[in-house]
């Protein structure tokens, strides 16, 4: 799969609320804060199963109810449709579209 250039992945970004291109365009990332622990983990634990069905798997860093993704593509050295499409399922996981 093709990386996306900057500006496709700031076109797809403007649907996705919260998530921003770093690392020189090679990666999109995105904060959540949470209430506590179980909350954080629990949401985790709904896109870890969403990632395995996609093989496709987040980067990502907890401590309590703090959670930062970082979505790459790496056979693809960027990012990638891919990324926009678990982002948009993160996203939609987070605002209750998804259960
Ligand atoms: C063999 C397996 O399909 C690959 O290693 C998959 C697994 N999950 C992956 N996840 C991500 N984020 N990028 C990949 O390139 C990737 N590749």
């Amino acid at each position: 799969m093709s990386r996306l250039t900057a500006a496709e992945i700031d076109t797809a970004l403007e649907a996705l609320e919260g998530w921003v291109p770093c690392t020189a365009g090679k990666t999109i990332e995105r904060q959540f804060k949470f209430k506590n622990f179980n909350q954080a983990f629990g949401f985790m634990t709904s896109v870890a199963l969403e990632a395995e069905k996609r093989d496709h798997h987040p980067e990502w860093f907890n401590v309590y109810n703090k959670l930062h993704i970082t979505l790459t593509t790496h056979s693809s050295g960027g990012v990638t449709e891919k990324d926009i499409g678990l982002a948009r399922f993160i996203n939609d996981l987070n605002s209750g579209k998804t259960s």
